[in-house]
């Protein structure tokens, strides 16, 4: 099926009155093997597409896309390979794939016999509402990017739904954020159409069949606007293509300086000038695309981003121009913005985005598979353990956890290297005899783990964190390093607070450490042991571990990558290889933590799958669907009472309470007094929460008891999270009966779950800024 849009009804006009320029002809086609390609065709296409849509192409040219393929030579080698095909007039290029396709067929398409003709097949969202439009062409110098280039607007760009039916959903979001750009710029009244049947949020996240549509005609109307600009300005000499800039001086230099996607820098960016001009409206829309991210948060370089900024590409003379908006479809450029007005703007769009209670409210009713990252329990023992067997280890998972990011980067740092974006690069020569400051974040893994690294290494590091990480209890664990021969001492520096640790100069021989508290004071010890030291870990107190499972998942990556342990009455033995000969693979699986929400909300109705579930046992929260049947069988069998035992999941209380409060049985929750040392008090401050949104739980020392018969919170009510990443998503299953909450500071997620609203809106929620 083809489809003609506005687009292309105004060029038959155009070819008239602007002979220099050409506006694209834009036609839809449902499926690749529905696209009709001209007879003289040459096609190109990224071999990274799925074989079907490859398969469905006659004879094409298959090349690897990325930027070695925007290389003067790869375009010398494309030409050749185009020319034996065919070499007479007429001859039409087809670049099928994402941006840097279309630039490099565009190049070619531009010089080769002084021109030939040229359509693009744009295979990603981002493709298809900005780079396959307008006429940029650009090829690689070295490693400066699209230095070389000719304008050249395609004769035809074909849009082919199937591309974004099986989009990822990352990638949707970032051609989202083009896309809203493109509204706010030329278009108001789609904004409507925008907002309309759930919004931003369901357009990033729901089947594409449930939004075809709505995302058609927005896509068509976004480059309806691309156009109408590119036809104004196609050399941008007249500051009007300028325009297109809007929110992309804040992005570039966050995609240097973070490594994040261009899309959610683009929506950063938008976020960013929303402070500038006050538009709470489009504030909104950007706030459903956005994920967020630590390094983000914690973007605090004043000076790194004013350097950024100032090396703006669309300055002039050296002045900065940025775009801003007088009204939605009203852009203009100003002078009037300095770097620092935009550092000041991109702080309150962090602070806004991060701290506006987001609303949250069960739309419709939706079925998703959902792919969740990696366990960030198991990423942070296999990151410590690559830190210190170097070049032994390798890690088979990702996860983008803010923990794990925290403790990846301090790693780094203490390494002599700094995370440049999600690639480490090589960092200026570490002051020989200073301290070394690092900052933990919030997780207590990150902090304990680093301690301990901490002391196993030479000289002084600073290690600060937030200040609730500070008030959880970590003595046990000091006092166990200072007998082994480090100093560690409180510290606050103007930066924040944390502690200041002395590495021992022998290694001890024997560790004593009460571990009843946390078992990540043991781990913490345990893991020391990769660095090719044998010890005795024994255990004071009463000898037991808190959590015990996670010490267990320790030993079992320790044994992996090649350290003997061996278990006595009440203490281990670590005798590690000295060195692999092989490389160890550890792994880490789909954190079961997260899926375990998903699990227990299945007993509210809510039908998400997770995608590769965990398959070892080894995470302890994996239980969450054993006890999930259990609750459900009670509850078929009309059992008046269930006892669920925590001591070893702690991690499961908030979200197993939020939907204990909505089922029959009365659940007793049993074992788990050191839930109240968490990221929050898991007790106290789980049975406040509940109590603000009107529902009674009563608490005990180990645990709590919530009452039988459902109880239904009150519409609206604010549900605090208390800095904590499980109050939050026990938040959202509150809402699984239809009443909408407001929950406070709703990234808390991000610790270990970035995604967390994202999945939420793939089954049916809305979750909007207030
Ligand atoms: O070692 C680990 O990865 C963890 C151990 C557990 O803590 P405790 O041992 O302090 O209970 C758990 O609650 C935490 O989320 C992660």
């Amino acid at each position: 099926m083809e489809h003609t849009t506005e687009a292309s009804r105004r060029n038959e006009n155009a070819v008239m009155s602007r002979p220099d320029s050409k506006t694209s002809e834009i036609t839809r086609a449902r499926s690749f093997s529905a696209l009709e390609l001209p007879d003289d065709a040459i096609v190109v296409v990224d071999n990274a597409l799925p074989e079907a849509w490859i398969d469905a192409l006659p004879d094409p040219i298959v090349v690897e896309a990325g930027e070695s393929l925007k290389r003067l030579a790869s375009i010398e080698e494309l030409a050749g390979q185009v020319l034996e095909r065919r070499s007479t007039r007429p001859l039409t290029l087809v670049g099928v794939g994402g941006g840097s396709i279309g630039d490099a067929v565009g190049f070619l398409a531009s010089i080769l016999w002084r021109g030939v003709d040229l359509w693009h097949v744009p295979t990603t969202l981002l493709a298809m509402v900005d780079s396959a439009h307008g006429g940029k062409t650009a090829v690689n110098l070295g490693a400066a990017k699209n230095q070389l280039g000719t304008f050249y607007p395609a004769d035809r760009v074909v849009l082919v739904e199937e591309a974004l039916a099986t989009l990822p959903l990352e990638h949707r979001r970032d051609g989202l954020a083009e896309l809203v750009k493109g509204l706010w710029l030329g278009d108001a009244d789609a904004l409507e159409l925008l907002e309309a049947d759930g919004g931003v949020g369901e357009l990033a996240s729901a089947p594409f069949d449930d939004i075809r549509e709505r995302m058609m005609e927005l896509l068509e109307r976004a480059i309806d606007v691309k156009l109408d600009i590119v036809d104004q300005d196609l050399y941008e000499t007249k500051e009007i293509r300028t325009f297109l800039n809007f929110g992309h001086t804040v992005a570039h230099t966050l995609e240097l300086h973070t490594g994040i996607s261009h899309g959610q820098a683009v929506c950063w960016g938008m976020l960013s000038a929303s402070f500038l001009s006050d538009f709470p409206r489009l504030r909104r829309h950007v706030y459903e695309l956005l994920t967020p991210a630590q390094v983000i948060s914690a973007f605090e370089d004043r000076e790194r981003f004013c350097a950024g900024i100032k090396r703006d590409k669309k300055r002039i003379e050296g002045q900065l121009r940025s775009v801003l908006l007088d009204a939605p479809g009203e852009p203009y450029v100003t002078r009037e913005v300095s770097a620092d007005d935009w550092y000041e703007a991109f702080r309150e769009a962090v602070e806004w985005f991060e701290s506006t209670p987001a609303l949250v409210e069960r739309r419709v009713e939706r079925a998703a598979s959902l792919e969740i990252s990696a366990s960030k329990s198991e990423m942070n023992r296999a990151l410590v353990i690559e830190h210190l067997r170097p070049g032994q280890t390798r890690i088979d998972g990702y996860s983008t956890a803010d923990d794990v990011a925290w403790l990846r980067r301090c790693l780094a740092e203490l390494k002599g290297a700094e995370l440049k974006g999600a690639e480490l690069k090589e960092a200026e020569s570490q002051e020989a005899d200073g301290p070394t400051t690092i900052f933990a974040g919030e997780g207590g893994t990150t902090f304990r783990f680093l301690s301990a690294v901490c002391a196993a290494r030479p000289g002084e590091t600073v290690v600060l964190a937030a200040p609730r990480l500070l008030e959880r209890p970590h003595d046990a664990l000091f006092d166990a390093l200072r007998a082994a021969g480090a100093t560690i001492e409180p510290v606050e520096t103007d930066e924040g607070k944390g502690i200041r640790v002395r590495g021992w100069s022998t290694w001890p021989e024997r560790f004593e450490i009460s571990a009843e508290l946390s078992s990540q004071y043991a781990t913490a010890l345990a893991l020391l042991s990769t660095s090719g030291n044998g010890f005795e870990l024994a255990l004071s107190g009463d000898g037991s571990i808190a959590s015990r499972p996670y010490f267990d998942m320790t030993l079992d990556l320790l044994r992996t990558a090649g350290v003997d342990v061996t278990e006595g009455d009440g203490s281990f033995q670590f005798a590690p290889t000295p060195t692999l000969d092989e490389p160890a693979t550890l792994v880490a699986e789909t954190d079961a933590s997260s899926a375990a929400v998903w699990a227990f909300a299945r007993l509210v109705g809510v039908e998400a799958d997770v995608a590769r579930s965990p398959q070892s046992g080894r995470q302890p929260d994996a239980r969450a669907a054993d006890i999930a049947a259990k609750l459900a069988k009670a509850h078929e069998e009309g059992v008046d009472s269930v006892d669920v035992d925590l001591a070893e999941a702690p991690d499961l209380a908030p979200v197993l309470t939020a939907v204990a409060t909505q089922i029959d049985p009365q659940v007793n929750i049993v074992g788990a007094a050191h839930l109240r040392h968490k990221e929050s008090d898991r007790i106290g401050d789980l049975a406040q929460a509940l109590a603000d949104v009107g529902i009674e739980i009563e608490p005990r020392d180990d645990g709590m008891t919530i009452p039988a018969g459902g109880q239904t919170p009150r519409a609206r009510g604010l549900w605090p999270t208390y800095g904590d990443h499980r109050l939050a998503m026990a938040g959202l299953l509150m809402t699984a009966g239809g009443t909408p909450l407001l929950i406070e500071n709703p990234m808390v997620v991000a610790k270990s779950y970035p995604t967390f609203w994202h999945d939420a809106r793939r089954v049916g929620w809305v979750v909007g800024a207030l």
